[in-house]
């Protein structure tokens, strides 16, 4: 059997329509995600999303088509303190029957390989195959959770309402004021990143590849003012089940961003106030959400299942490591195991400067020793590494290293990613 050529380009879009290799790539992605065969016009604008991306894709040629697919594009992630270039993956698609042959292994080895070139210092993904990524130095670094509110029983501790709200219907009008809102919040958040033009696009608007970029018209987009007319926080709606039968349905909450303590209240007073509504779900939550404390009876929320979001694999451990910020000061040496070498090595990392923690390549002896996902794992503060030694996943090599690094790497905030991708 031929071995597939591997290929890669930039979409080219012309009079807004993606040119014929992206068309086809698409029309292969799609089907590898058991998605729907659409016809090459419509495919063509949904390519135009991919502009500005790197399509990777395996060729048996002589067909166009490829027989397994790879996108990924430059993004912003946010570490406790500041924000890392890295490359976002998504789109691993291998065609049904060219699966289990090496094709992933050599598309995605050679996009990391890439991305390091290029000086990113973390790949991102989330991941429908579990820990399949990890063989890739890929560790889980956070979890979202889904939250349930009844709606009955949710009375607000403070009084309100506070500032105004305003429904934005226009998506442009929508966009101005909630990405600079979300560019904001993320840096809150570690393990958030900047969102592409395409992903607002399906956000706010809710047309994408798998709907045939049909619009989904149940979206609302709210936005809160402070009472200077300051947006605060924002919150993209949709009902999810009707309210025909019951009187009171279901609304579900897309993304919600709150800049204050007020905004976040006020926007949930809205969610849980509207007439028809009964119940409000939020799935992509963060796994520590303030939204039980507005409540005098907390139990008007359900905390729902946390699942597994972002997997993060370390590229470049001095750019990643120096650019975060850390809570103490101490000094460690890190072992760091990598079978494909981006992040192996000894490190020493030494927080005693706030401003400029410093990390260096060192011969001393480790304090502790991890694989590469395990790294990928902790380093955005998400995961507590002294559950990981109690996994086996981290070694401790001196008395007290794992609880110091645990300390040392403590995020200010709750570590979430709220982009599916
Ligand atoms: C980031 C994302 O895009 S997540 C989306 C992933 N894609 C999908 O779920 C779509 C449907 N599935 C597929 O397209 C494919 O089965 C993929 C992408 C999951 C795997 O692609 P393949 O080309 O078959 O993987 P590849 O042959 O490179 O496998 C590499 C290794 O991973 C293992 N592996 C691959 N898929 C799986 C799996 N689903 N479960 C367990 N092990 C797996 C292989 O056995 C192989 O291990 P080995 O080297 O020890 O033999």
């Amino acid at each position: 059997m031929v071995t597939p050529a591997v290929r890669t380009f930039s979409p080219r879009v012309v009079e807004g329509s993606s040119d014929a290799g992206t068309v086809a790539w698409t029309r292969a992605q799609l089907a590898a995600f058991l998605g729907p065969r659409l016809d090459a016009e419509l495919l063509a604008r949904i390519g135009v999303a991919f502009e500005g991306n790197r399509l990777r894709g395996a060729y048996a040629d002589p067909d166009p088509t490829p027989v397994a697919t790879l996108r990924s594009w430059d993004a912003r992630l946010t570490v406790p303190g500041g924000d890392v270039p890295a490359d976002a993956i998504t789109g691993i698609g291998v065609r049904s029957t060219h699966r289990r042959r090496g094709l992933t292994d050599r598309l995605l080895s050679e996009d990391l390989g890439a991305a390091a070139r290029a000086g990113a210092a973390a790949a991102v993904l989330t991941s429908t195959q579990g820990a399949l990524y990890e063989r890739w130095g890929f560790g889980l670094a956070t979890h979202s959770r889904r939250l349930t509110v009844d709606t009955a029983r949710a009375r607000f501790r403070d009084a309100g309402p506070r500032g105004t709200l305003e429904v934005v219907d226009r998506p442009d009008a929508a966009l101005a004021l909630t990405r600079p809102l979300h560019d904001r919040a993320r840096r809150r958040h570690p393990g958030a990143l900047e969102r592409l033009a395409s992903q607002w696009d399906q956000l706010l608007v809710g047309a994408g590849p798998w709907n045939g970029l049909e619009p989904d018209r149940l979206r609302q987009v709210v936005v809160w003012r402070d009472d200077d007319g300051r947006p605060g926080g924002y919150v993209v709606l949709r009902v999810e089940e009707s309210w025909y039968a019951s009187g009171a349905g279901t609304l579900g909450v897309v993304d919600l961003q709150a800049l204050t303590p007020t905004a976040y209240t006020e926007l949930w007073r809205h969610l849980c106030s509207q007439d028809l509504i009964g119940t409000v779900t939020w799935s992509d939550a963060s796994v520590d959400e303030p939204l039980p404390w507005l409540f005098t009876d907390p139990r008007a929320v359900v905390l729902g299942e946390s699942r597994p979001m972002l997997w993060l694999r370390v590229l470049d451990v001095p750019a990643l490591l120096g650019a975060r910020r850390y809570p103490t000061e101490d000094a460690l040496v890190l072992e760091v195991t990598d079978p494909l070498g981006h992040a192996r090595g000894r490190w020493r990392l030494d927080t005693h400067d706030r401003l400029a923690p410093a990390v260096t390549t060192d011969a001393g002896e480790p304090d502790v020793r991890m694989p590469a996902p395990t790294l990928g794992s902790v380093v955005l503060g998400g995961v507590d590494p002294r559950v990981l030694v109690r996994a086996n996943r981290l070694e401790e090599r001196s008395a007290g290293a794992a609880a110091r690094l645990a300390r040392m790497l403590a995020a200010p905030s709750v570590a979430w990613n709220g982009t599916r991708f």
